[in-house]
């Protein structure tokens, strides 16, 4: 029997902005068809009387992801929080226990794109993933950009976070500005022009 590809959407989310933004990106994906999606999260490596001190809410409810298990993935989308313009130490601790699949060559050719979240306007959404592309190429995946495939990635009428790179929010200094429905949009987008992008390369498994 034939099997859609396996799509996995992986996040690190200390406020919930990006793990909201994966629920838009997850419908996008889903309204396809096309492929399977599985929603992880990487493992938390702050301490907890220091997530208290942060005052970050629970984790979202969705597995951990071990390194190991990305070789079952066919594609993925990475959710990325900006932490000095860079991806967080917690996707950097995750990449890091990588080296047994960068041996074996499990994921050379596996698409991925990204998806993001910054505190300002101007804090580093497109860094963000243009410094997670050095992981990737090590890795030998291809990187899938969105482009300007949204109308929303042009709208300049109110801040509207997301680029050519993929989806994004602007979460505020303090966190408490939410995912727009413009960036959610844009979100459900890449989600649809993923998981088409993924099917027309990737097909079936038989
Ligand atoms: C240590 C640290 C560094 C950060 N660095 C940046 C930054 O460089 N630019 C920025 O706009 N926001 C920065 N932020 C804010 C986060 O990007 C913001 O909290 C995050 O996007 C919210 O996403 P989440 O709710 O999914 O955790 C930083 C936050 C922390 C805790």
């Amino acid at each position: 029997m034939a099997v859609r590809p396996q799509v996995y959407i992986v996040l690190y989310s200390l406020y919930g902005h990006v793990f909201n933004l994966a629920q838009s990106i997850k419908k996008g994906a889903e309204k396809t068809g096309l492929v399977d999606i599985k929603l992880f999260q990487v493992r938390e490596t702050l301490p907890a009387d220091v997530l208290t001190k942060m005052h970050a809410p629970p984790k979202p409810e969705i597995p951990v992801l071990e390194p190991k298990d990305m070789a079952a993935g066919d594609a993925f989308l990475f959710g990325v929080p900006t932490r000095y313009g860079n991806m967080p130490a917690q996707w950097k601790h995750f990449w890091d226990a990588t080296g047994q699949l960068w041996v074996s060559g499990a994921l050379n050719n596996k698409m991925a794109g990204v998806f993001f979240s910054t505190g300002s306007q101007h804090g580093g959404q497109e860094t963000t993933a243009f410094t997670l592309l050095t992981t990737l190429a090590h890795h030998a995946m291809i990187y899938v950009p969105l482009g300007y495939t949204h109308p929303n990635l042009q709208d300049n009428s109110e801040v509207i976070g997301g680029s050519a790179w993929g989806a994004g929010t602007v979460a505020g200094g303090d966190g408490s500005r939410q995912v727009t429905p413009k960036e959610a949009a844009i979100a459900e987008h890449q989600g649809e022009s993923f998981a088409k992008t993924v099917r027309q390369f990737v097909g079936e498994k038989l």
